[in-house]
């Protein structure tokens, strides 16, 4: 219509008064917007008219809270909901504003962070996202103030990847009961570690305790440290949150009315079998994102023998949608408190942090709760987007900028050796925590002032996330070797690698266990026939901890196989479906206590979105292009010297490797090198932050992108 009207070649922007953007034209016929109303075209660029806010004073676009029954659009069906901005002081993005309006029109998939939105009759599982359950744990610990920051930079490691230390699974069902059997050991890798994004586990001291009287109700003093955890569901959430989607968009292809449609795609009846089984999901997500802080707490204690006698003080959720009866709304018929990065004001205590540079306050919740959404700010919240924060760091003396991010002005410590997570989530992208505080003045008394003095992010050198355990088993003599094969991260500007894999130095009839300690998803292996290998009985392969989550499309296509009798056999322990190697082969005579005319194995393994293929003995390179393994022609053997090796296990058992087997590929830390073409860059991670297209691959797995 208005590229009609006005002859405009691209009108790509309808905006009404206000500033609120026009997505969707039926409004214009399904909404009652007055003869008279006001509609802006714009080509592209943002909405520059007035608005009004909640005085009815005139200001500038998007800057204040806006006043949405001045806009005369009204739909009998979806009336535009209330908006209030508690943010005076704070800072506001303009774009935020507009979305916040947007979203009280019609609640889509933008909207922003910091915000809590209520409704009656519907939920809308878009507006939690898939961090489901993200929120702030806080724990008083024994170890003194007077700690130093170093001593606990020293100490925290190893906490990347798989609690190995005890059983991820026991400790959920231990704290939450049998109704997690049913999440099996997915995700249970990540059960324990912190995530990435904006999460952090990070030691505080109390800078100053300001209501005495709940300081000593809740054991506040300046002598010990505290704790605070902030993390979700990781990617449990995410499973839940594409439950939603599967059953929203079979609903949306079935849906009449355009109304009707536009309901189905981004809310859910919360009485309705999906609205159920979403609200079962999520609340189970909730108790996984509790149990996840608990046992990085546990972890992140245990590295400073101070796990013992710690004590929570608090944990929230504030990503989350929770029943609430408001008497004054309806008395019967419960509300939906959906909080996008927003703590609980009606649960007691609230830990509100600043950044890793700031402080963060311990407030307590006062006074009428209500017209805040029973909610209040869950942080101090971004003042500048990723990209921005990224952009403020130095080209010039890369070292000496990342050495100065490493500390803060406050003189605490920062653990975090992903130097763009580093400058991303620099305390100057953040707003300012105290005008936080002092807008939320009416609805809280601040309790104490929290210092912190160690922030732990995330680490990539032995990430056993990264790490895959190839151990020999000698049939009688039991573990004979074991090699850590780590991939040097994930991460995909630095190329995962495997350092060796020893298979074919395996003596004849040991049992080779490949330990999942991986939070790499998508990390694949496969065995397969060998060509030409020496003679012996079979091998077989436990494969411990593995679950179908590991073993992406490259078992969906039967590998090109060598010449000679594979030596895979079905161990006490395979992975699931089908996707076993022993699987593909179709003479299964090799089964676990070995068939006799096995010869020696081709081993392969790759990492999708990355790459690191690996070939013992094999014939053949490959290497991962998009999803797909193929073999690299352009390769040739190479040779590889046992000799070299390092570990027991080689030739023991009489077999032992031969001249001439190749050992693996990738990287220049392995033996060989294994160069990656683009296409092993290639973006193909469901993680990814709508925001932050800046990176590719792997980069972005350990990256919590809708990590509220
Ligand atoms: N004390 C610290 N606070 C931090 C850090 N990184 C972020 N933050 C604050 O926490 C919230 C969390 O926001 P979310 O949207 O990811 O849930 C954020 O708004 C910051 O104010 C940190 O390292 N230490
Ligand atoms: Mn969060």
């Amino acid at each position: 219509m208005a590229k009609n009207k006005l002859r405009l070649k691209k009108a790509k922007i309808l905006y009404l008064s206000q500033g609120v953007e026009l997505k969707d034209p039926t409004w214009l016929t399904s909404c009652k917007i007055s003869q008279d109303s006001l509609i802006f075209v714009s080509c592209g660029e943002g909405y520059v008219g007035q608005t009004e806010d909640s005085n009815g004073t005139a200001t500038t676009a998007n800057n204040d809270s806006l006043n949405l029954d001045s806009l005369q659009l009204n739909s009998e069906e979806t009336p535009p909901a209330t908006v209030l901005v508690l943010a005076k002081k704070s800072f506001v993005d303009p774009d935020a504003n507009v979305q916040l309006n947007r979203t009280a029109m019609l609640p889509g998939n933008q909207h922003p962070i910091g915000a809590t939105f209520i409704t009656q009759k519907i939920i809308y599982p878009a507006l939690i996202g898939n961090d489901i359950g993200c929120g702030m744990a806080v724990y008083k610990t024994r170890l003194s103030s007077t700690i130093k920051p170093q001593k606990i930079v020293d100490k925290l490691h190893h906490l990347e990847g798989r609690w190995t230390e005890g059983d991820p699974h026991a400790f959920l069902i231990s704290k939450l009961g049998d109704q997690h059997t049913e999440t099996g050991k997915a995700h249970l890798d990540q059960l324990g570690t912190v995530g990435g994004g904006n999460h952090f586990a990070e030691f505080v001291v109390v800078e100053t305790l300001v209501d005495q009287e709940l300081c000593n109700k809740f054991g506040l003093v300046h002598t010990n440290t505290y704790l605070i955890v902030h993390s979700g569901s990781r990617k449990y959430g995410q499973t839940v949150l594409d439950y939603a989607n599967s059953m929203q968009n079979n609903k949306a292809a079935t849906a009449t009315t355009a109304a009707g449609k536009k309901q189905q795609q981004f809310g859910i009846d919360p009485d309705s079998e999906i609205g159920q089984e979403y609200l079962r999901q999520h609340d189970l997500a909730c108790a996984w994102a509790k149990t996840n802080r608990e046992l990085i707490a546990h972890r992140v204690l245990s590295r400073l023998n101070a796990e013992e006698d710690a004590e929570r003080i608090l944990d929230i959720w504030h990503n989350n949608v929770e029943r609430k009866i408001i008497e004054n709304v309806d008395p019967e018929k419960p509300c939906w408190i959906h909080r996008k990065g927003a703590a609980p004001s009606d649960r007691g205590l609230v830990v509100i942090p600043g950044s890793r540079g700031h402080f963060s306050y311990l407030v307590m919740p006062q006074g009428e709760q209500g017209e805040n959404g029973f909610s209040l700010a869950h942080g101090a919240g971004r003042l500048l987007p990723r990209a921005k924060a990224l952009q403020k760091r130095p080209q010039s003396s890369k070292q000496a900028s990342i050495s100065a991010m490493q500390t803060t002005n406050l003189g605490s410590s920062v653990i975090c050796e992903d130097t763009d997570l580093l400058f991303e989530e620099q305390p100057d992208a953040y707003k300012e925590i105290t005008d936080i505080i002092d807008d939320l003045g009416p609805y809280v008394k601040v309790v104490a002032i929290l210092r912190p003095i160690c922030t732990y992010k995330m680490r990539k050198e032995n990430r056993s996330a990264d790490t895959v355990s190839v151990i020999y088993l000698n049939d009688t003599n039991g573990e004979i070797a074991r090699e850590d094969a780590p991939f040097n991260t994930c991460f995909a500007s630095e190329r995962a690698f495997i350092r060796y894999s020893y298979l074919n130095f395996a003596p004849n009839n040991a049992t080779i266990n490949f330990y999942s300690d991986s939070s790499c998803q998508d990390f694949v292996f496969g065995l397969d026939g060998y060509y030409g290998g020496y003679p012996g009985p079979a091998r077989s392969y436990r494969w411990v901890g593995w679950t179908d989550d590991y073993l992406g499309d490259i078992f969906d296509k039967e590998p090109i196989r060598g010449q000679g009798e594979a030596a895979t056999g079905a161990g006490t322990n395979v992975p699931p479906d089908g996707k076993h190697p022993g699987h593909l082969k179709d003479d299964d005579s090799n089964s676990d206590n070995g068939g006799a005319k096995s010869s020696s194995s081709t081993f392969f393994g790759g990492v999708i979105g990355s790459m690191v293929i690996l070939s013992v003995g094999g014939v053949a390179f490959w290497k991962i292009a998009g999803k797909k393994l193929v073999e690299d022609k352009g390769k040739s053997v190479l040779p590889y010297h046992r000799g070299s090796r390092s570990g027991g296990g080689g030739g023991g058992g009489g077999g032992g490797g031969r001249d001439g087997d190749i050992l693996l590929t990738a990287n220049d830390q392995g033996n060989n090198s294994f160069e990656l073409g683009d296409e092993d860059l290639e973006d193909d991670d469901e993680d990814e932050d709508e925001n932050d297209h800046h990176r590719s691959g792997r980069q972005e797995r350990y990256r919590d992108d809708d990590n509220v």
